[in-house]
């Protein structure tokens, strides 16, 4: 909060606090003074007893500027109020509703946005009806589509962090995310909104009097004292000196105010911001799975089943026929360069695509379709662990209740009973003190402990599978060790089968006991973690050889993979790896081979 010392923020909190202020105690002091006639001086000038002169019934006009604050401060309250009232449930609405909704809502505040301001000022004023309370509602109006358009930003992006995506995997409803997740994240930037929103409402609404279309006689504003003694300016300008100064000063605190507790938590503009894209709505569940995912897997024992999964984007398919399936405690790896596919897999396993992804193919858990699972089975028995865990704990909450939120919301427990087991599960995966850390917020945590705490806010339910995705890359080398020796001894404890997904191939050798490779979408070979350096599709080999190890000769110049893998528009016809493969032949480059045993390759690797 050092840059809330600047000297346009104190200035804006010293104005504020006056104003405030004398809203408070101006009527009581000045308000008699203010309305009491004096037919001898009327229409005078500056004097030492009206040192800003008088109006036409001889009232002295400071203390009626004096006065007027409570009502200035009170009417603009009222239009910011109506604008909040309307503005934040409006642009929170796209992340509640279905696709369908969710995008019609969005075109509308985008077509709000784009209406002139003034003519929907006007119009909410003219069906309000005139005087005060035509103004306050025009005024508010005006600023609902800015509002909407900022919250609906907002929300969009903390609907699209990975604790909402975690939230989403542990079952959360729609409105609970928005209640638990949103909207306490968007509060902070909501609320400097809001302040220097009143700001701008005390201007238009000053402004609204002054044309006479506001307060009306007697009642009056800043605005009203304006027009009143307007015609007068050039004979008497102190007259309009004070109702003038006051509206600058008042409606420059607010905004200056709003706009550098804005800067000071740099979470958001706070100015009219340029229209937006229009945001991709939200889904519930965005993934597509044909209708009646086909029968029972072929392996009805697997844990975890995908058949012929295929991920779109419009033209693009960036994950192509992957199958396979994980046992009961096993614990696979997906390996492959950036891009080949690896985390679409892993978030296609969760149902948790994003908008317009499409899915194809089946993927079964615990033998049954992920498009019939509720969201409490697919809450209790799959635990997702993304890269990076402060952007999987909603920084909003103490780490207790977010994991005790799993119990109480998916096995019907008490909150004592979800609290104890929070507790618990915090003490099993190793966190020292757990009763404490329950009480922590994740940015008490360091890197490894938070990762540590989403680890244990999986196991909040019993999960047979557990899909780990990066989950040590942004984490330093030891911590990483420590964490991936707590999935593995989680996989081996409870029993969980794992998904590890890494482009490290070391790591997975270590853990996994067997590996999936990937390569521009598909999977080219399957093997046991052991068989990786007797590996035969001649990608696997370079990968192990660009992968150094302690056996490694660090003398010579690491092994690198020549060319790039091809993007997913530009996947050629045959093999995609055979632009790259040295072993590569005439059929690599026309037919795609199918994988057969576990391996997709025309001319393998032979020793
Ligand atoms: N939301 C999306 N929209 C369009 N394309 C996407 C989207 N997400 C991923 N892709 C594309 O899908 C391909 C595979 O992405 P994915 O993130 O699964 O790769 P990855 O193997 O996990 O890579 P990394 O190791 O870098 O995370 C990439 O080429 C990426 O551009």
């Amino acid at each position: 909060m050092s840059r809330m010392r600047t000297p346009s923020a104190l200035a804006g909190l010293l104005l504020v606090l006056v104003t405030l202020v004398l809203a408070v105690i101006g009527p009581w002091l000045w308000g008699a003074e203010a309305e009491r006639f004096d037919p001898l001086h009327t229409l005078q000038g500056h004097s030492p007893e009206h040192p800003l002169g008088t109006d036409d019934g001889g009232r002295d006009l400071l203390a009626r500027t004096l006065a007027a604050t409570r009502q200035s401060v009170w009417l603009a309250v009222l239009a910011t109020l109506i604008t909040t009232a309307a503005g934040v449930p409006l642009g929170a609405l796209p992340s509640v509703l279905g696709p369908r909704a969710a995008r019609f809502t969005s075109g509308l505040i985008d077509s709000l946005v784009a209406f002139p301001v003034l003519l929907l000022a006007m119009f909410a004023a003219l069906l309000a009806g005139a005087g005060a309370r035509g103004a306050v509602v025009g005024i508010g109006v005006a600023a609902v589509p800015g509002l909407a358009r900022l919250t609906r930003t907002l929300a969009d992006t903390v609907a699209a962090s990975d604790y909402v995506a975690a939230a989403r995997v542990l079952g959360a409803g729609r409105s609970a995310i928005l209640v638990r997740h949103v909207l306490p994240n968007i509060a902070e930037p909501l609320i400097l909104t809001i302040t220097a929103n009143l700001g701008y409402a005390l201007l238009g609404l000053a402004t609204l009097s002054l044309l006479g279309l506001g307060v009306q006689p007697p009642d009056y504003d800043w605005g009203r004292l304006l027009h009143d003694t307007l015609p007068r300016v050039y004979v008497d300008p102190e007259v309009v000196a004070g109702p003038a100064l006051a509206v600058a000063l008042a409606g420059t605190g607010f905004a200056l105010l709003g706009e550098s507790l804005a800067r000071a938590s740099a979470r958001v503009p706070v100015a009219p911001v340029a229209p937006s894209a229009p945001s991709a709505p939200r889904g519930e569940s965005r993934t597509v799975l044909p209708p009646g995912c086909g029968p029972l897997p072929e392996a009805p024992e697997a844990v975890l089943e995908v058949r012929d999964l295929t991920v779109s984007f419009g033209g693009v398919t960036p994950v192509r026929e992957v199958s396979f399936s994980v046992a009961p405690g096993e614990l696979v790896g997906i390996v492959g360069e950036s891009g080949s596919g690896k985390s679409l897999t892993a978030l296609a396993v969760g149902g948790l695509v994003p908008h317009p992804g499409t899915v194809a193919g089946r993927v079964l858990l615990g033998g049954r379709p992920l498009a019939e699972l509720t969201r409490r089975e697919l809450g209790t028995r799959l635990a997702m662990v993304f890269q990076d865990p402060m952007a999987a704990l909603n920084p909003a909450l103490r780490v207790g209740s977010q994991l005790a939120e799993v119990a109480t919301a998916h096995l019907g427990a008490s909150r004592g009973q979800a609290r104890k087991r929070a507790v618990e599960r915090l003490g099993r995966v190793r966190l020292p003190d757990p009763e404490a850390q329950a009480r922590r917020y994740p940015h008490e945590f360091s890197g490894g402990m938070r990762q540590r705490a989403v680890i244990a806010m999986g196991l909040m339910g019993e999960p047979e599978l557990i899909v780990a995705d990066e989950p040590t890359t942004a984490l330093d080398v030891t911590v990483q060790k420590r964490v991936l020796e707590l999935l593995a001894e989680v996989n081996e404890t409870t029993g969980a089968a794992g998904l590890l997904i890494s482009h490290d191939l070391a790591v997975v050798s270590q853990h996994c006991g067997r590996v999936l490779v990937m390569y521009a979408g598909r999977i080219v070979e399957e093997l046991p973690s052991s068989e990786l350096r007797r590996a035969r599709h001649p990608y696997t080999r370079a990968l192990v050889a660009a992968s150094p190890d302690l056996e490694t000769d660090r003398s010579r110049p690491l092994a690198t993979i020549p060319g790039r893998q091809p993007a997913s528009a530009e996947v050629p016809a045959g093999c995609a790896f055979a632009p790259r493969c040295a072993r590569a032949l005439e059929r690599c480059r026309t037919d795609r081979p199918e994988p057969v045993d576990g391996l997709a390759c025309w001319n393998p690797e032979t020793a």
